[in-house]
């Protein structure tokens, strides 16, 4: 049996598909109580990660668990965990009520768990509609309403807003931040910050299938840190004024100011007056969120090193610094019986704890001009995974005839309860 901790536990997962590095020894563990993002840029390996997760894809090496176990030794795992990986995959001739009831009667879930689903989601008035006719948003809700169908205990999400309006992504914001406060485990993948940033409680931020950031999402924005943009009538003399006061971070922008980070602009004015320096201009620019995450992301297609404020000096986080000492780490649970896959490191060699490392705020890594949060993304709308079991209905299937009564249908997988 599993622990029933509503734990999920990525364990130094790896995937290598021929060449392409898509998941690189990735580990994180998702409390219950909270949600979480898995944020990263297209490419990053948010999807190949659950997907091992959900047992569709073999990791080469490491093991992703869910209450203790992997999802194979789940038992009903409809029960445990609810996943949406795209909201694709509906017979658009079946109604969105029928098409719940297959996948109710394929986890042993009473018929009326569907209308109580439709409602959940905000398509109380639309079970009848076949799905054929349905927008994009609402088949994002009916592939969340198919995943909440066992009452699951852990909720795994790719990319749920895609498709959603503004008003659909405010209701799922306070769907799953109410579904996490019952004290269950949500999971959502999102290549856009913003797009997730009032929902999630903590982050794990990957790029290039590695682990670039993983804790409180509020420890991202403490890091936050201004740089003071200054002109000054005699560069050199100025930023000798600063390194003899102790402030090192200084580079020069292309426009010929010069960037300070550490300081505050007052700072910068009051040692440049004591250094005889002219100042023509001097500007204070914080980085926002956004900028951070575009920072710990970017140059996922340009970049030729893993990590690019991974390094001896440690001046920050996200790769384990070299000299990282192994932590005591993961135990399987008592009772564990599953076989990791084989080579899989019982002790891993390292384990990153939520919001163990500050974030780093780099020099010279602000991006140009403010980042844009990109419009929502075309495409890549979400299926659900199939409950173990379920088949297609046989061909002749028919849907019930409109104004069809929970409870009096015949048609179907979904006819009796
Ligand atoms: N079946 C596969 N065969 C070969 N390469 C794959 C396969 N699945 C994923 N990849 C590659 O693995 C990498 C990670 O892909 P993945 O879909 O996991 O990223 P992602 O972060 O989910 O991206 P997106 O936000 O675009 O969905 C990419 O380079 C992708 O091309």
């Amino acid at each position: 049996m599993h622990d029933g901790s509503g734990r999920i536990v990525v364990q130094n997962l790896t995937k290598q598909f021929g060449p392409v590095a898509a998941v690189q020894n990735l580990s994180f563990t998702v409390e219950p109580g909270s949600v979480t993002g898995f944020l990263g840029p297209n490419g990053a390996g948010k999807t190949t990660t659950l997907r091992m997760l959900l047992g569709l894809v073999t990791p080469t090496a490491g093991i992703g668990l869910i209450n203790g176990r992997p999802f194979h030794q789940l038992g009903n795992p409809a029960r445990v965990v609810g996943a949406v990986l795209e909201a694709q995959g509906f017979h658009p001739k079946r109604s969105a009520r029928n098409h719940l009831r297959v996948y109710a009667a394929a986890i042993g879930v009473p018929d009326a768990r569907a209308d109580q689903v439709l409602h959940l989601v905000g398509l109380g008035a639309a079970g009848d509609r076949r799905t054929g006719g349905f927008s994009l948003g609402m088949k994002q809700r009916l592939a969340l309403a198919t995943a909440l169908l066992g009452d699951p205990q852990v909720l795994v999400l790719d990319e749920p807003s895609n498709g959603l309006d503004p008003e659909g992504i405010a209701w799922l914001r306070t769907f799953l931040q109410s579904y996490a406060r019952s004290g269950r485990t949500v999971l959502i993948s999102s290549h856009l910050l913003a797009e997730v940033e009032q929902t999630v409680d903590q982050v794990v931020i990957v790029s290039r299938g590695q682990t670039m950031y993983y804790g409180p999402l509020d420890n991202l924005r403490d890091s936050q840190r201004s740089r003071v943009l200054v002109q000054p009538s005699d560069t050199s003399a100025l930023v000798a004024a600063l390194q003899a006061e102790g402030v090192t971070t200084i580079e020069q922008v292309p426009d010929g100011r010069i960037a300070v980070t550490g300081v505050e602009a007052r700072q910068v004015a009051d040692l440049a007056l004591k250094a005889g320096v002219s100042i023509y201009g001097i500007q204070e620019e914080k980085a926002d969120l956004e900028q951070l995450f575009f920072q710990l992301t970017n140059g996922q297609y340009t970049a030729s090193g893993p990590n690019q404020y991974a390094g001896p000096q440690g001046t920050g986080y996200y790769a384990p610094p070299q000299d990282y000492q192994q932590q005591p780490g993961y135990q399987p649970p008592p009772g564990y019986q599953g076989s990791p896959p084989q080579g899989f490191p019982q002790q891993a060699a390292y384990q990153p704890q939520p919001g163990q490392f500050p974030p780093p705020t780099p020099p010279g890594q602000y991006p140009p001009g403010q980042f844009q949060a990109g419009p929502y993304p075309p495409g890549q709308f979400q299926q659900p995974t199939p409950p173990p079991g379920y088949q297609d209905p046989p061909s002749g299937y028919q849907d019930p005839p409109s104004g069809y009564q929970q409870g009096q249908g015949q048609g179907g997988l979904g006819g009796g309860a």
